[in-house]
């Protein structure tokens, strides 16, 4: 079981070792990506090239696959970045931003989640429905109110895709298909910055770099990163969104093992 005090202990190896997170992301996103792993205590890259991702994935913590502004190119040099951090052990994190909005991206999806040996896909619901050829009936990022439909869809996708799923909304659900966590932290105003479920999952990459259990990375993650939205929505929520996004990189680099377990809300679900 997974609980708070062992999720401050996973961050405080983050902070420890300031692993290499290596990104393949979306325009929308670098910068606040960047800035929220260096808030974390990790240390962000984001390199591109077809002619170098190979090594810059070796060398990495950790290598992050995110299709959210994904072009041919783009998806060539995520697919050489994946096979080489595969060869060297480095976990491989895939967020399949808009899974199901283009036939495009729905097959880029399917096609990285094939070819890479993944150790985590984190997106919403809809998104992860998509990548294993689901309907999901809510639309948008909120999972709603319950969490049972949302779980039985990350058991099966853990199942079919062989990998531990984070599925993100309200409340978080993650399972590597055997031991299942949700997750009650976070803010609505998450859902109101861009890039806030991009960055969390190169946080799941930053906290996969230092943590060979990689449910227990990812259930760590999700802890922290909802502890640190809410408590930036407490000191800056009521200024404006802007605030708001000020307010959560702070959060980030200051929360540690007194707010995670003071507010962390985890629950095994099986
Ligand atoms: N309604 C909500 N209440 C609280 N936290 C939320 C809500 N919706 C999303 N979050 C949080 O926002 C973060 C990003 O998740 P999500 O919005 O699902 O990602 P994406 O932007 O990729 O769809 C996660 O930490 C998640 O827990
Ligand atoms: C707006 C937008 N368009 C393409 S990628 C992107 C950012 C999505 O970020 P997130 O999924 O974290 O909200
Ligand atoms: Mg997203």
């Amino acid at each position: 079981m997974v609980n708070n005090q062992e999720a401050a202990s996973v961050l405080q190896k983050v902070r420890q070792a300031n692993p290499l997170v290596h990104n393949i992301t979306n325009v929308v996103v670098t910068n606040f990506t960047a800035n929220g792993l260096l808030a974390l205590g990790a240390s962000p890259v984001m390199a591109y090239a077809k002619e170098e991702v190979a090594d810059m994935a070796k060398i990495a913590g950790a290598l992050v696959l995110n299709i959210g502004t994904l072009h041919p190119e783009e998806v060539e040099a995520m697919l050489i970045a994946g096979k080489a951090a595969n060869e060297a052990g480095v976990p491989v994190v895939f967020d399949p931003v808009g899974a199901g909005a283009t036939p495009y991206r729905t097959e880029t999806a399917r096609n990285i989640a094939a070819a890479v040996k993944l150790s985590v896909i984190r997106g919403n619901a809809a998104e992860i429905a998509n990548v294993i050829g689901e309907t999901w009936k809510i639309k948008g990022v909120d999972a709603g109110e319950g969490s049972g439909d949302v779980v039985a869809l990350a058991e099966k996708a853990a199942a079919q895709l062989q990998t531990v799923v984070a599925i993100t909304g309200k409340d978080d659900v993650v399972t590597d298909g055997k031991t299942t966590y949700v997750i009650h932290n976070g803010h609505p105003l998450l859902t109101k910055v861009t890039g806030t479920g991009c960055l969390l999952t190169s946080v799941i990459g930053a906290f996969a770099a230092v943590e060979q259990d990689v449910l227990k990375a990812a259930a760590a993650a999700l802890i922290s990163y909802g502890v640190a939205a809410e408590i930036a929505a407490g000191e800056a929520g009521e200024q404006g969104l802007g605030s708001f996004q000020i307010a959560f990189l702070n959060a980030l680099s200051r929360i540690g093992a007194e707010e995670i377990g003071r507010y962390g809300r985890i629950e095994q679900k099986g």
